[in-house]
């Protein structure tokens, strides 16, 4: 019986693919994999039971990934599962950048009971216009599976379109309409956008990505939407360019206490992917990926390791989790030799440093054996499966 502790509350219609070699819920103990949402996982204590994490959704910010990596745990994301209903979201974000809905709405609330509200609709009204966003600019900074979706969009909405990924896939590329204008350098971006749209990770290196310099280089009153995470953009920074008036509008759906009662801001908490179709979407993938990797070993959408994925073609099946080096799978094979045990397939796949080896064999591996490939150095983890 394999163990499944969620963390965040995962949709039903995911829960369901699991069948009776499975126990899931939120209060198990020695949990052989997690589901997760948004629940900030650095402080857990990455048990050598656990095999792998699944985050419901796309960013993996909230995992320590470098010990996953180092302890051959292996953290799963649903790429594009929510990209659809975060599209949505951006795009009632644009129009509430663009016509201060948020305001009026406000206003025509605290107006119950006015018997003259007809009347003074018409005169309110002017404090709330706005404009209109056929003919802006638009900069998407990140075109993976949301930001190419909101760039495409934007076109149909008479929208021109600047776009910055220096690492776009090949896919995603395809994906792209050819009027987006694919920039090289993201200053040529800054000066051109009229609002500017974050979707790329939070990492190390895109911490901060808009702050005072960054800033500067905008369009005086430029309207920035940040659907992506709160640390993307500099707090101190923004609040600055706000009161200035350097930034117009921030829409942000990761209010922040600093900002989140500025009259400028347009706060939202963390919605994008709220919807029952994102949240189904990504419950399905998320559990199929756990139930795959678990009872074959095959690794489909790992963010840390390499996918790989092979038709299970033995009666058993041994995984190794290893260094990325020289000699690793004559060393596995040759603990194999003794035995009379035939290797009907084997895959090798590798993702930076790190290696991923399925030897698929005709009858059972020798605890021995086993053990002895565990003990190579460079071997991170090794797990044995039964057809
Ligand atoms: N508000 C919400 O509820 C949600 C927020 N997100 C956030 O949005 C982010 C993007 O999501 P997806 O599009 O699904 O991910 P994705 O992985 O499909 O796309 C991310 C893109 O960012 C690009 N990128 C990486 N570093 C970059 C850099 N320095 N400059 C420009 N581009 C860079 C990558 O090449 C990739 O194409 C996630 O990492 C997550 O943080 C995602 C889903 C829901
Ligand atoms: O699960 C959620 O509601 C958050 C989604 C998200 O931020 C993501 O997929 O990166």
């Amino acid at each position: 019986m394999y163990k499944i502790k969620l963390y965040n509350n995962i949709a039903q219609k995911g829960l369901d693919r699991f069948n009776d070699r499975f126990l899931v819920g939120d209060d198990l103990q020695e949990e052989d994999a997690i589901i997760v949402r948004s629940a900030n996982l650095h402080d857990l204590d990455y048990a050598d039971n656990l095999k792998a994490i699944a985050r419901a959704g796309a960013g993996v910010n909230n995992i320590d990934l470098e010990t996953c990596t180092q302890k051959g745990i292996v953290v799963f994301n649903t790429p594009g599962a929510n990209s659809n209903a975060v599209k949505e979201l951006v795009f009632a974000g644009l129009l509430l950048a663009s016509r201060d809905i948020y305001h009026g709405i406000e206003w025509a609330k605290s107006q119950s009971g006015n018997e003259n509200l007809s009347k003074d609709v018409e005169k309110q009204k002017k404090k709330y216009a706005g404009n209109e966003i056929t003919g802006k600019t638009l900069g998407v900074i990140g075109l993976g599976a949301i930001g190419i979706q909101v760039a495409n969009l934007a076109l149909r909405f008479g929208m021109q379109v600047e776009g910055y990924d220096p690492y776009i896939s090949v896919d995603n590329a395809w994906s792209m309409s050819r009027w987006v204008n694919h920039v090289k350098d993201e200053k040529e971006l800054f000066a051109n956008a009229d609002y500017i749209s974050l979707h790329l990770p939070l990492m190390d290196s895109t911490k901060n990505t808009i702050n005072k310099e960054t800033i500067a280089l905008m369009k005086d009153g430029v309207k920035i939407l940040n659907f992506a995470r709160g640390g993307l953009v500099n707090d101190e920074d923004m609040l600055e360019a706000l009161n200035s008036g350097k930034v117009a509008v921030y829409v942000t759906d990761f209010p922040s206490p600093l900002l989140a009662d500025h009259p400028h801001v347009i706060p939202i908490p963390h919605l994008g992917a709220s919807t029952d179709e994102s949240e189904e979407n990504c419950a399905i993938k998320a559990a199929d990926e756990v139930m795959e990797y678990l009872t074959t070993g095959n690794i489909i959408n790992s963010v840390n390791m390499p996918n790989a994925f092979a038709p299970f073609t033995g009666n058993y099946r041994i995984c190794v989790i290893h260094e990325n080096k020289p000699k690793m799978i004559s060393q596995i094979t040759d603990k194999l030799a003794s035995e009379d045990a035939n290797i009907e397939n084997l895959l090798n796949k590798s993702k930076k440093e790190i290696a991923y080896t399925i030897l698929d064999l005709d009858q059972k591996p020798s605890e021995k054996s086993i053990n002895e490939i565990k003990e190579i150095r460079g071997v991170v983890r090794v797990e044995v499966y039964e057809k």
